[in-house]
């Protein structure tokens, strides 16, 4: 379960270009819930995000995840963190072009405090979740946007996470590929992962069990 309770959050604090982004974000995600955030742009969704995935910092409040208070942590706690409990999907998908589809799907494995044997196992049976396992040996520059989707969920869910959050992670694709991307979420959800995704599409985020809206930096 994850718990915020008053997140607040500026950029620029002090200066004359300080922005207050978050104003008192308090809400709960409970286990296997699947979740949208949507409000507009500016609003402050890809923030509140962002630190639900501990890569940005709070200024006052409290979050937790399992109970474990995220705050004042060291950079190697908290990748040690997403590591072990949180996937990302971004947008542009953040994938290495340059590599194969399985050196990408590899790379959170290397990181892992837990070396596995069988990565390269491993990464095969994950590419056929997501359907993508003829794929394996071809470099992602040559994929299109919904299979480069797809590596990105891969390598998301590779190392096991609970927690998966997703920033417009079908903002780029049409809507035969967004429906497939969103299928994929749906039966991830319905193995027991937590999903949170932040998405303009309101057709969308009505198929989630739950919709936040944020608006100025709150809930509404
Ligand atoms: N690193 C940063 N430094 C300064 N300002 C930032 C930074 N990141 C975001 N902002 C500003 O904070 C506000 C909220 O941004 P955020 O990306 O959270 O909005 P959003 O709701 O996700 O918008 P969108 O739907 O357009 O992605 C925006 O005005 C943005 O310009």
């Amino acid at each position: 379960m994850i718990k915020l309770i008053g997140i607040e959050k500026s950029f620029n604090p002090g200066k004359s270009n300080e922005l207050h982004v978050l104003k008192g974000i308090s809400t709960e995600v409970k286990d296997g819930e699947l979740v949208a955030i949507v409000g507009k742009s500016g609003a402050g969704k890809s923030t509140l995000l962002h630190i639900i995935a501990c890569i940005d910092s709070y200024d006052s409040g409290e979050y937790y995840i399992d109970d474990l208070l995220i705050k004042n942590m060291s950079e190697k706690k908290l990748a040690n963190i997403r590591n072990e409990k949180i996937g990302i999907v971004m947008q542009d998908f953040s994938l290495v072009e340059d590599f194969t589809v399985l050196e990408n799907i590899m790379i959170p494995l290397d990181f892992a405090k837990n070396k596995r044997p069988n990565a390269k196992e491993l990464a095969k049976e994950v590419l056929k979740q997501v359907n993508m396992e003829n794929f394996a040996k071809e470099k992602v520059r040559n994929l299109s946007g919904g299979e480069k989707q797809r590596i990105a969920i891969a390598r998301a869910i590779i190392n096991n996470p609970s927690l998966i959050l997703a920033d417009e992670p079908t903002g780029s694709l049409d809507s035969a590929n967004t429906e497939a991307i969103m299928d994929l979420f749906f039966s991830l959800n319905k193995q027991g992962k937590t999903i949170i995704i932040v998405t303009h599409d309101k057709e969308l985020a009505e198929k989630c069990h739950r919709i936040i809206e944020i608006s100025d930096g709150r809930i509404i």
